[in-house]
């Protein structure tokens, strides 16, 4: 097919692009199974004091050594075990207001059952049991001090409860620990301290206004049955819009971008991931950026994100300087990394709530929303199960859920189609539409030139680092497709020849 020569409208950048192909992204981590480690039987029972002769060789080591039995009271049960150890709270921290825990929840550190039985008596004095019948000594003191069954046995009443707030607050500082872990987060590859976790308990400063912010009265909408697709709840995506709609707090200045970056530059080692691009994203727009792989769309965006801290130049939300003042901007933005890292360990209802109370939202509206948002992204079987189980398209639904819950002005969306099957594609995308008509601002980095072309207003070309064109989607396009656009300033496909030993089959 001819190729088209691009406008001169279309800000498009006349140098060539690099055909050299950046290497491919590593495979994504295993999601952990969630699986614990096999509990050893709870009720130990110790042995006599003649078996434990036995087992330990001792002298005496007979049948008929063995004692009577104790003629005082049975021995107390040794006390409860010591605190829990708490996870390491960060400096800064603040609890958000919690509602009280439910009964029965399990989370009590009161002593239980197993840990009492537990007391094995590890180097219990044998000396004189029968003529000792001081409970007082008789007790082990090693067991009474043993931390074991407290450790042992502490997540589980942590993640059970599914409803209770309060375990999601423990679990979710628990569960930073796979933040740090070098395998899996790509971001903290550089000694960058913006990770995600950090900009959510920024969060926590969040203004009086969210703190205030009333019940929205959700008009539920009945199901608008998708063809062929019953199951999704389209009719839940415009109640859920009711909810989400952007802050109806005026911005400043109408004029002000929701997005801009100047001069803004990446490199990782000898790799510039990003090389000195600028872009403005208006507010009320939906944006693309669309490039090959390893163009530079998941650093820009992270460098968006505050997850990444660019080398160079100057990222502006709503005006506010992302650098400068990053706990302003993040509060504007809600955010859909490209790895489906979360803590994945809680299950969808206790993510959602947990996004939504770091976000500063009272807890009335955070479980009215997660209502709202599960519908709409057919989530509602789902909420009650560990997201480490969910698929892969489900993570991702459940984490743009998220990203959503505080109703920010900009969604900064890194693939949010990938994975995701074709009708809840269509639920996502009714939302974010609907979510830019009423003046959110949406930009997300995709493949799908189809899907760019089709609901994107304006769209910026990456490839290796640079931005080789940008504009509306007509001026970037110009008479042909986008498709026919990007190969042509992507450098078309690779080089197929040498490939023909595939087709001489080895069997
Ligand atoms: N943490 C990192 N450490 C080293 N190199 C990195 C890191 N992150 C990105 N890169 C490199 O930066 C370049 C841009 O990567 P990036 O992930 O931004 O591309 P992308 O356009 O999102 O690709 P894709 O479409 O495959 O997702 C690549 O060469 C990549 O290998």
């Amino acid at each position: 097919m001819a190729k088209t020569p691009a406008p001169a409208a279309a800000r498009t950048t006349a140098k060539k692009p690099s055909t050299a192909k950046s290497a491919a992204k590593k495979p994504a981590p295993k999601k952990p199974t969630g699986q614990k480690a096999a509990r050893k039987p709870a009720t130990k029972k110790a042995p006599s004091t003649a078996a434990r002769a036995v087992v330990d060789g001792g002298v005496g080591a007979k049948v008929g050594a063995v004692p009577p039995p104790l003629p005082g009271p049975p021995p107390p049960l040794p006390g409860p075990p010591p605190p829990l150890p708490g996870p390491p709270v960060p400096e800064g921290l603040v609890i958000p207001p919690r509602p009280p825990l439910p009964p029965a929840t399990g989370l009590s550190v009161a002593p239980r059952p197993e840990a009492a039985a537990e007391p094995e008596p590890v180097a219990a004095p044998e000396p004189e049991p029968v003529v000792e019948p001081d409970p007082v000594v008789e007790p082990q003191p090693e067991a009474a001090v043993e931390p074991e069954p407290v450790v042992e046995h502490q997540p589980e009443p942590v993640v059970e409860p599914q409803p209770a707030p309060a375990p999601v607050l423990q679990a979710v500082v628990r569960e930073t620990e796979p933040v740090a872990d070098p395998e899996t987060q790509r971001a903290l590859v550089e000694p960058d301290p913006l990770v995600e976790f950090e900009q959510l308990v920024a969060d926590l400063e969040t203004g009086p206004e969210a703190q205030t912010e009333p019940e929205p009265t959700s008009t539920r909408v009945q199901v608008a049955d998708v063809p062929g697709a019953p199951a999704v709840d389209t009719g839940a995506s415009e109640a859920l819009l009711v909810a989400l709609e952007p802050d109806a707090e005026p911005v400043a200045d109408a004029a002000v971008p929701a997005l801009t970056l100047q001069a803004v530059t990446k490199s990782f080692g000898g790799t510039r991931a990003v090389d000195r691009i600028d872009l403005t994203v208006p507010a009320g727009s939906f944006y693309g950026i669309v490039g090959p792989n390893g163009a530079g769309k998941t650093t820009t965006l992270s460098m968006i994100a505050g997850l990444l801290r660019p080398d160079e130049g100057v990222i502006t939300v709503n005006g506010i300087d992302a650098r400068a003042q990053s706990t302003q901007a993040k509060r504007a933005m809600g955010v859909l990394p490209d790895r489906l890292r979360t803590f994945d360990r809680l299950t969808g209802r206790q993510l959602l709530y947990y996004y939504g109370v770091l976000r500063g939202l009272p807890s009335a509206v955070v479980e009215s929303r997660i209502v709202d948002l599960a519908r709409a992204f057919d989530l509602v079987d789902a909420l009650g199960r560990s997201v480490s189980d969910y698929s892969t398209g489900m993570t991702k639904k459940v984490m743009l859920a998220g990203a959503m819950i505080h109703s920010p002005r900009l969604l900064v969306l890194d693939e949010p189609f990938e994975s995701v099957d074709p009708v809840s594609s269509a639920v996502i995308l009714d939302i974010l539409s609907t979510y830019v008509a009423h003046g959110g601002t949406v930009i997300l980095s995709s493949h799908g030139m189809e899907l760019v072309e089709r609901v994107c207003s304006r769209v910026a070309v990456l490839v290796a680092g640079e931005v080789l064109a940008e504009g509306t989607i007509d001026e970037v396009r110009g008479a042909g497709t986008l498709q026919e656009r990007f190969l042509e300033l992507a450098g078309g496909p690779g080089d197929v020849e040498g490939l023909e030993w595939l087709h001489a089959f080895s069997d």
